[in-house]
């Protein structure tokens, strides 16, 4: 009896609760909840699929919509998927080309026809062999955008976008022409791979307006400053779900046509990790959010069953960080020369016209991708309480306009320093340090992974990381260059 009247209270007030968070309010920051009112919600819902790897994703968003009008933080995540990710996590990015509008196609042609002859089996210390070929590489690629590519016609179209005319270039289309605009500027850049000490050492490149103009257009709906691509732009988005097979088809490559298939499985191995990354996090997004959104009505409970949510997702997606970055399945020897190179960028005019070389620029380094522009890592941080790692300089130029503005919300709405001791708010405690505990975890086992791969020998270059171009004179001193940040990330992570 008393169990059909309980179901019955708590089905009403979850329907309240639902009606409210589904309802028409359009100004959610003004709608505060009111301290310790125990509300049943959705919360139950989601703790209850706490241990259910499969929850269908479309579940999640929707209910990240639904909270969009509750709390700053979903709001920021919504709009994130809704305009970043084409309306799903990880972005979408259509790479079918053909279905692209027709200005933009010669792209992924241009892609095709170039990309086999970026990769070299037998890496040359000959500086003149070098030369020959990067210039070579250049002006090839140089005469196939200046023949086929229609640049104004492109900008009409990158346009038409920034008035937010996504039915003439839909969102995904947008994503992929990002990716592939991205891996030509990259190509073009090194122009061998592996990467040589004589492109290395350049200090201005200036790029074909092919390359340039949209660049600005792109980069400025991602709200980024940086000439060099990063991890959204030439990974995360490098992943085509239409592709053939169950999973995604990694699409853009480095190494096209190299026979050793340990180069190209353990490039692809590589880049997976980081888009596998972003799908096993965002249902740790949508647990932050509802976690961040539970403690601000006062309800512990269901605060402590999201955060359990957190704890619990957290497994399996480190592992696809700690089951790849071995030597088994991204092979040491040749992840320096043949896939770190291409990431990396390490030269760059920033200011007025970035890169038309009229001379209103100034001289500066972009550092190319670096793990340290993982969203996940940024979010918990921020959801920890921990200050970021990136400078907000660095955050600017590699890090997505809304990706940086959902992190600072989860900061902004921090409530780890805001916990009593004891009853549910301690076990809350308890569980946010269990999170703590595996991001140290991480962070102990990243130092001494990347160190190994790191210090690989590559003869053909100077010691280079892609998250901070170029280093010191020798491995040694650079390996204890980095450490620095390693270790300092360490002693911050408590
Ligand atoms: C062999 C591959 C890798 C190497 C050699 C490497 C190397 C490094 C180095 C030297 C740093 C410190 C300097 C900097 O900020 O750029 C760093 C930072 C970082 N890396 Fe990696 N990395 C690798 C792969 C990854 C992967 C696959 C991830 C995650 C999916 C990752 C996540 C991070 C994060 C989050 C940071 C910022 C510091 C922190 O939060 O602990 N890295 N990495």
């Amino acid at each position: 009896m008393f169990d059909l009247v309980g179901y019955l209270l708590i089905s009403v007030l979850g329907s309240i609760f639902t009606a409210l968070i589904t309802s028409s309010k359009k100004h959610w920051p003004l709608w505060s909840f009111e301290k310790k009112t125990i509300l049943p919600s959705s919360w139950s819902f989601w703790a209850r699929k706490a241990d259910s790897e499969n929850t269908a994703n479309d579940e999640v968003l929707q209910d990240i919509k639904n909270l969009a009008e509750c709390h700053e933080t979903a709001a920021l995540l919504d709009d994130l998927i809704h305009k970043d990710g084409a309306g799903e996590w990880p972005p979408r990015s259509n790479h079918a080309h053909t279905t692209w509008p027709a200005a933009l196609r010669p792209y992924r042609e241009i892609y095709e026809e170039m990309a086999p002859l970026l990769p070299r089996a037998n890496v040359s210390l000959d500086n003149e062999v070098n030369k020959a070929r990067i210039t070579d590489f250049r002006s090839r690629l140089r005469k196939l955008l200046h023949e086929e590519v229609k640049l104004d016609q492109v900008e009409q179209l990158l346009k038409a976008a920034e008035a937010g005319r996504w039915d003439v270039f839909p969102r995904e289309t947008y994503n992929a022409f990002y990716c592939c605009i991205a891996w030509c500027r990259h190509a073009y850049r090194w122009a061998t791979i592996p990467v040589v000490s004589l492109a290395q050492l350049e200090t201005t490149l200036p790029l074909p307006p092919q390359l340039a103009l949209p660049w600005r257009y792109l980069q400025r709906h991602f709200g980024l400053t940086s000439e060099s691509g990063n991890n959204m732009s030439n990974l995360v988005l490098n992943f085509d779900p239409q592709g053939p097979g169950s999973t995604y088809t990694y699409t853009l490559k480095i190494n096209t046509g190299l026979s050793d298939d340990r180069i190209t499985t353990s490039e692809e191995a590589f880049a997976r990790i980081f888009h596998d990354v972003e799908r096993l996090a965002l249902p740790i997004y949508h647990a932050v959010v509802h976690a961040t959104t539970a403690f601000a009505r006062g309800d512990a409970a269901a605060c402590l069953a999201h955060t359990q949510r957190i704890t619990a997702r957290l497994r399996p997606l480190l592992s696809s960080y700690y089951d790849r970055v071995h030597d088994a399945r991204i092979a040491r020897d040749v992840w320096l020369s043949h896939v770190q190179g291409f990431y990396a960028w390490g030269l760059g005019l920033e200011g007025e016209g970035e890169g038309d070389g009229d001379g209103d620029e100034e001289r500066v380094k972009f550092d190319g991708l670096s793990g340290n522009q993982v969203l996940l890592f940024q979010v918990l941080d921020a959801f920890l309480g921990i200050k970021p790692y990136l400078s907000e300089e660095n955050q600017n130029r590699n890090v997505p306009h809304r990706q940086r503005m959902f992190c600072k919300a989860v900061e902004t709405h921090s409530f780890r320093g805001r916990l009593a001791g004891d009853g549910l708010e301690g076990r809350i405690q308890g569980e946010l340090g269990e999170i703590v505990k595996r991001l140290r975890l991480f962070r102990t086992a990243h130092r001494t992974r990347a160190k190994v791969y790191l210090s690989q020998p590559a003869p053909e270059r100077l010691p280079m990381t892609a998250g901070k171009s170029l280093l010191k004179a020798d491995m040694d001193q650079s390996l204890e260059f980095l450490d620095e940040f390693m270790v300092g990330r360490l002693a911050q992570t408590v």
